[in-house]
């Protein structure tokens, strides 16, 4: 008996090693012997990188390239932000070329920024990649919405959503905009000293795009929908500061602090979500008798109506999270799309406004060029109409260099879901791809010896015929996921640009520091303070018809 019980605890012990030695071998495999034969699958072809180190990969050199790069700013009249924004790519790039092979941990990236590769990668070879998986606290933050969906599902919701965007929706959107832009001029105006008052602008823009995310995306129930804009404000200000600590996995888990408050907010902006989307889908009939702006809130209701009763859904989504049928339109699917359209249009929106405000007030000429040009297509007072918006050139001119120098989204990232040739490159499926936009844009072999300098006029004969390749130019991205916002962040910049125009003239405060970063997109580091001086309204300039 005695021996049997020996014998069994021996069996017991030998099957236990035996467990942990296989998935000791597979750890090993996976973060020594995969990253070791992948590198080695690149040298083949002529791609190198900096050498993989065990499960960190570069993350150090990645690290400490950044804060070294961040710990200086810039002359003001630099434009020359890569190797400050993205200072690995810079860095890297000198030693092994503009494709090279980067680890981020132990996942693999290959570096892209030939615009004839990545055509291939958004556009004729699309079907090969798709996106990767966000970091879990951006996850968190954008939802399962149209960022980050794939497949057939991504495909429904996209064409959906798609009315939202058309320019004639847009237009009716101008009125409240415009105001609500006068509105926040006046308030200045009655705390300036000598017509003239300083600004920190990427704040203060922050809470004109929230307004306007707010009417595209909840329109008729716009006050509801800024209350919960404002939670999400709150939980990316929380994702925000965990994300400049080192990420530990499954710390998001623990019952800290930080944690506790991120879960609250999460319960309280689905709780609102739904209720909200109960209250519309109740009032629906009443909803269909007018005739207003299509909201992106709106039109999922009516989806989902079209394919089931959204009543039932709402409970199964309130109670189980889950869909009926994978393509059906669920009271969930239309509260993530509400999260997403916050973490994709609002930051990004204010981020184009900011910087284009700096870069007016740090080139005045290009600044009295396009106020010339308000005053005379909108007048030194009047709303610009959607008319007068499309024939702001110099400004359209002016946002586009804006975008091309400080593009809101530096880099994006596909992941190959099969092994695929690239431009005659062999990538295994898994591999990452890292689409460097701003490096794209600084581009002196694309854009010509001035590609560190600001000017517009590059664009003077529309945005394919700026860079010597068709493809350069990608702030908004490529190919079928391209910016479904693109509209509207532009409509909204150029309104809000040519109002302050037709009332103030805009110089950099003394106290501004030029130090571009990245945090999730690119950011002023010290702030953007703006010194708004007061024009008097110019009765000699008549608005032309
Ligand atoms: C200046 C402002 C903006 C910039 C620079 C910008 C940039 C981008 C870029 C580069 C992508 C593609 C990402 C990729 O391919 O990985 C994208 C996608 C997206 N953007 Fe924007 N965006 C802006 C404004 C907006 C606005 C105002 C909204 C909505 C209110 C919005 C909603 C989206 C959505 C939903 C996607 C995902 C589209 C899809 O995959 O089908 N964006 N944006």
């Amino acid at each position: 008996m005695e021996k049997e019980v020996v014998f069994t605890n021996w069996f017991k012990i030998l099957g236990f090693s035996f467990l942990v030695s296989i998935v000791m071998i597979r750890v090993v495999a996976y973060l020594w012997l995969r990253p070791r034969k992948i590198e080695e699958h690149f040298a083949k072809q002529g791609i190198r990188g900096p050498p993989y180190k065990f499960f960190i990969g570069n993350a150090k050199e990645i690290v400490s390239l950044m804060l070294k790069a961040s710990s200086q700013t810039m002359p003001y009249s630099s434009h020359n932000i890569l190797p400050r924004v993205l200072s690995f790519y810079h860095h890297w790039k000198k030693i092994y070329g503009a494709t090279f092979l980067v680890w981020f941990g132990p996942t693999p990236r290959l570096a892209v920024a030939d615009p004839d590769l990545i055509r291939e990668i958004f556009t004729t070879k699309s079907e090969f990649y798709e996106k990767n998986e966000a970091h879990p606290l951006i996850r968190q933050l954008e939802g399962d919405g149209l960022l980050s969906l794939k497949g057939e599902k991504w495909a429904h919701h996209r064409k959906i959503i798609t009315p939202t965007f058309h320019m004639e929706n847009l237009k009716l959107l101008i009125p409240g905009a415009a105001s609500k832009v006068i509105e926040m001029l006046e308030k200045l105006t009655q705390n300036s000293k000598n017509g003239e008052i300083e600004i920190e602008v990427s704040e203060w823009f922050q809470t004109l795009t929230e307004d306007i995310v707010a009417q595209t995306a909840f329109g008729r129930s716009y006050e509801q929908g800024k209350a919960i804009f404002r939670l999400q404000a709150q939980q990316m200000v929380l994702a925000s500061e965990a994300f400049q600590k080192v990420f530990i996995p499954g710390y998001r888990f623990l019952p800290t602090r930080r944690n506790i408050k991120s879960w609250k907010l999460d319960t309280e902006i689905k709780k609102s979500l739904m209720k909200l989307i109960q209250e519309r889908t109740h009032d629906w009939g009443k909803e269909m008798q007018e005739n207003g702006p299509k909201d992106l809130l709106g039109l999922m209701i009516q989806a989902s109506m079209k394919e089931s009763s959204l009543s039932s859904s709402i409970n199964s989504s309130l109670n189980h999270n889950s869909a009926i049928n994978s393509s059906m339109i669920t009271a969930n699917d239309i509260a993530e799309e509400c999260k997403t359209f916050f973490f994709a249009g609002e930051q990004t929106t204010s981020n184009l406004l900011t910087w284009t405000t700096v870069l007016l007030a740090m080139h005045p000429q290009w600044q009295d060029l396009a106020r010339d040009e308000v005053i005379k297509v909108c007048g030194s007072r009047d709303i610009p109409s959607k008319d007068d918006l499309a024939k702001l050139k110099m400004l359209s001119m002016i946002l586009n260099e804006s975008l091309r120098l400080y593009p809101p989204i530096v880099a994006t990232i596909r992941r190959a879901k099969a092994d695929v040739d690239l431009g005659g490159c062999q990538i295994p499926l898994g591999t990452e791809v890292l689409i460097p936009i701003l490096a794209v844009h600084h581009d002196q072999a694309i854009w010509g010896s001035d590609a560190n300098e600001f000017n517009p006029a590059r664009f003077s004969e529309g945005v394919a015929r700026a860079a010597k390749h068709p493809v350069a130019y990608i702030p908004f991205g490529l190919g079928v996921r391209q910016c479904i916002g693109q509209n509207l962040a532009i409509l909204q910049t150029k309104l809000t640009l040519a109002i302050i125009l037709q009332r103030f003239t805009l110089r950099l405060s003394p106290q501004y520091k030029h130090a571009p970063t990245v945090l999730m997109l690119l950011h002023p580091q010290y702030g953007a303070p703006i010194i708004f001086q007061q024009r008097l309204s110019n009765p000699t300039i008549v608005k032309s018809s």
